[in-house]
């Protein structure tokens, strides 16, 4: 069998967007009071022709400016949305974190949406039950574990969220932008849990802004500019480039 766990094969994403800035104001209001002015959808292209792949056990930084197209990528790699062409493969457990906590349900508590989350990723309940005292106390809610999660600030629902993701056991790891997550203590104890996962042998896609987070995670690097590849290689080459 290959190596590669994830392999990216000309993919391109193209959104389609219910605004078209061509449509002058006057059109519109006109239009609308008229009721025939209907707005001509606009197919925006987030990704063109990315080609990528993650060998088992690599960490690939994936680093560009808002709106260049990381977050896009790794839904995609996730399975969450299909690209408009090209094709994804992924071989092993995958686990996103992405808009963590976002599939909880908020009239559960996070003890039962830790049931819930995990039942998702295939494990039974009695597979939880067993890692139910790890993720409460890496998720440090103590007794707000009891709460439905509707009354969880954003921080406590990403807490939780990243809580479960990292006791998954997952073999492939899609982190984006991870510091979002908790205050500053929190952000090191997550950051640690990735070091400790890399070490045995976890595959990860890490979407950073922060090269230096970037240098310690990761052994390569993908930069995106306006859903385009326009850079990549070792992490040692982009430190090269910047000094
Ligand atoms: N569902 C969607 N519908 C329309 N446009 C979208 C959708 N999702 C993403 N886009 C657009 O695709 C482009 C790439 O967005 P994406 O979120 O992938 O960027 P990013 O590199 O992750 O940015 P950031 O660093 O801000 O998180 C942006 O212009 C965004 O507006």
């Amino acid at each position: 069998m290959s190596d590669n766990v994830i392999v990216v094969e000309h993919v391109s994403k193209e959104f389609v967007l219910h605004h078209n800035a061509q449509d002058s104001l006057k059109k519109r209001v006109v239009g609308l009071v008229h009721k025939r002015w209907r707005p001509k959808p606009h197919i925006f292209q987030a990704l063109h022709d990315v080609s990528l792949t993650v060998k088992r056990g690599e960490a690939l930084g994936l680093m560009g400016h808002n709106g260049s197209g990381k977050s896009t990528l790794l839904t995609l790699i996730a399975g969450i949305i299909p690209p408009t062409s090209g094709r994804i493969i992924t071989h092993g457990r995958l686990v996103p974190m992405i808009a963590l906590g976002v599939g909880f349900s908020p009239d559960l508590t996070g003890e039962e949406n830790i049931y819930l989350n995990a039942s998702l990723f295939g494990l039974k309940n009695r597979e939880t039950r067993s890692l139910l005292p790890k993720i409460l106390e890496f998720s440090e809610l103590g007794d707000f574990i009891y709460e439905p999660v509707k009354n969880y600030s954003s921080g406590m629902y990403a807490r939780l969220g990243f809580s479960v993701a990292v006791h998954l056991d997952p073999e492939i790891l899609l982190a984006d932008e991870i510091l979002s997550v908790g205050d500053a203590d929190f952000q090191q104890k997550c950051l640690a849990r990735i070091e400790e996962l890399r070490k045995g042998g976890m595959t990860l896609l890490f979407v950073s802004h922060q090269q230096n987070q970037v240098a310690q995670f990761c052994n390569r690097y993908m930069r995106m500019e306006k859903g385009h590849v326009v850079a990549s290689g070792n992490v040692s080459d982009l430190y090269r480039q910047v000094t």
